[in-house]
């Protein structure tokens, strides 16, 4: 399939991505419920050669999931590297490693696996769900998102007749260009985030989620 992409005005394409640091530039937004996410905008620079390297070096598929008890096309390609598989580019493999420093690995939430998706045009989407975290729905668990290419909207909003402070705000959270989120806590089960369709005009965007491996 051609892919085409502009890439910002600013990357070098030769240059090679690399990891800023974790620590202190994490900036912590506390949910109700137990749920929070964190910030870090520019975690790797050089993004856009990050962008280019999966665009062309990752098997694509395109993406059908189960959602709302059937199995439903999302108009988006994704490609899956799971527990002990050789991650497309060593970038991901040190962003992984660097999570887990940065967390702790605490248990049941060490990061493990790698699911991208290539949002290829605003026609590109994925409907408002939490992460299916298997039978232990009631454990705390993180996702992080690593988010290469253009922006994009993560739309967070709680999930309704959970919340004991009642229906709260949908929150936007504008992510590309090497930016990283990370949902943790309840944030799956207390909260639901989409990343939805855009009129205006957006280039392509690669996002990179690490979980954990979830019990079935
Ligand atoms: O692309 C994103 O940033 C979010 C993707 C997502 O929520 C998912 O695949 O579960
Ligand atoms: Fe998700």
């Amino acid at each position: 399939m051609p892919i085409t992409f502009q890439t910002s005005l600013f990357d070098d394409l030769d240059a090679d991505p690399q990891l800023e640091s974790l620590g202190r530039t994490v900036e912590r937004i506390t949910l109700d419920d137990g749920a929070w996410l964190d910030l870090r905008r520019g975690w790797v620079t050089n993004s856009d050669a990050l962008f280019e390297r999966l665009a062309v070096g990752v098997p694509w598929k395109a993406d059908r999931r189960e959602m709302y008890d059937r199995v439903v096309d999302i108009p988006r390609l994704v490609s899956w590297f799971g527990p002990g598989s050789v991650f497309p580019d060593p970038v991901l493999v040190s962003a992984r490693t660097a999570l887990n420093d940065h967390y702790g690995r605490p248990p049941g939430q060490v990061f493990e696996t790698a699911g991208l998706c290539f949002y290829r045009t605003g026609d590109d989407s994925v409907a408002w769900h939490g992460d299916r975290v298997g039978r232990t729905i009631d454990r705390d668990t993180m996702v992080a998102i690593v988010s290469v290419g253009a922006e994009r909207v993560l739309s967070v909003r709680p999930k309704s007749g959970v919340h004991s402070t009642g229906p709260g705000e949908t929150l936007r959270f504008p992510l590309g260009h090497g930016d990283l989120i990370v949902m943790g806590g309840s944030c799956q089960r207390t909260y639901e985030h989409a990343i939805l369709k855009t009129k205006s005009a957006t280039g392509p965007r690669i996002s990179v989620q690490f979980r954990p491996v979830w019990p079935r």
